[in-house]
């Protein structure tokens, strides 16, 4: 693999039982690129989000995270190399609050074993870096909310706030602008593309004008397989997409 490749997908395969979900995926991302990860449902998203991140394990192939192999490793070994991901269904602590959500997840990344001495050290980075945190993606001034009473857009903001806590190299995110308005949306997608910056990003999306906007390219899933990957003007232009879009329902993306 080039050094340029911050997670490179080779020949991946999952099956469950006798069906073969995930059929010899192939999927390279540059370093600082950001990557929409696009099918109908049922084409195969999740199922790779949870091989990368550690969740599954796969059949065949391999997953490599800055050229080294990550295929086997379980999540929190996968995390602490640079992979952070977030949950489509909220994975927050409803009754702590914003920033005691993200010094927790700052505090999980630093590995919270240590002498006794260091802890008092690192108590205080993790505060300060969960206020920095807090600060970027807007909710400062409701750092102290309990995460289950703020809003909807809040919630999926301060869920960012949590997968970006640990300044991994490499974020996946899982449908960050799903049950939003296009105002919400549209800030959604200027609170990723800041907090991204540099960062390599794959995320699944079913909104086709996040996709647009925010991909520098754009990963189609069918049936378990990478149909197409390229920047937005190819893939609209690729005929087995469109095919694909056309021969299915309005909720085909
Ligand atoms: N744990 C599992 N056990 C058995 N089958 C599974 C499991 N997880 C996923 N599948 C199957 O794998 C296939 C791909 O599902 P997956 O959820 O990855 O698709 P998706 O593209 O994320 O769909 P959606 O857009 O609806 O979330 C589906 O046929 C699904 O039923």
């Amino acid at each position: 693999m080039s050094a340029s490749h911050s997670l490179e997908l080779r020949g991946v395969r999952k099956a469950f039982g006798s069906t073969e979900v995930i059929c010899g995926v192939d999927l390279q991302l540059r370093e600082g690129e950001r990557c929409a990860l696009i099918g109908p449902n049922g084409a195969g998203k999740s199922s790779l989000f949870n091989l990368v991140s550690g969740r599954y394990t796969a059949d065949g192939g391999s997953i490599l995270l800055h050229g080294e192999d990550i295929t086997r490793l379980a999540p929190q070994q996968i995390n602490r190399m640079g992979l952070a991901r977030s949950f489509q269904i909220s994975s927050l602590f409803p009754r702590l609050s914003a920033f005691e959500n993200v010094r927790c997840a700052v505090l999980w990344k630093l590995g919270y074993r240590y002498a006794f001495w260091r802890r008092i050290g690192r108590l205080h980075d993790a505060a300060d870096r969960a206020a920095a945190v807090l600060d970027k993606v807007g909710l400062r001034s409701r750092a102290h909310l309990p995460a289950g009473e703020l809003s909807y857009a809040d919630q999926r903001a301060l869920e960012v706030a949590v997968t970006i806590a640990a300044d991994a190299s490499v974020i996946l995110l899982d449908e960050p602008t799903a049950g939003m308005n296009r105002a919400e949306a549209e800030a959604m997608v200027a609170l990723i593309r800041e907090v991204t910056a540099g960062k390599t990003l794959l995320m699944v999306e079913h909104d086709m004008e996040v996709v647009f906007d925010l991909a520098d390219r754009i990963a189609v899933m069918d049936n378990g397989r990478v149909i197409a990957c390229d920047d937005a003007h190819s893939i609209r232009a690729n005929p087995d997409v469109q095919r694909l879009y056309l021969n299915r329902s309005s909720h085909a993306a």
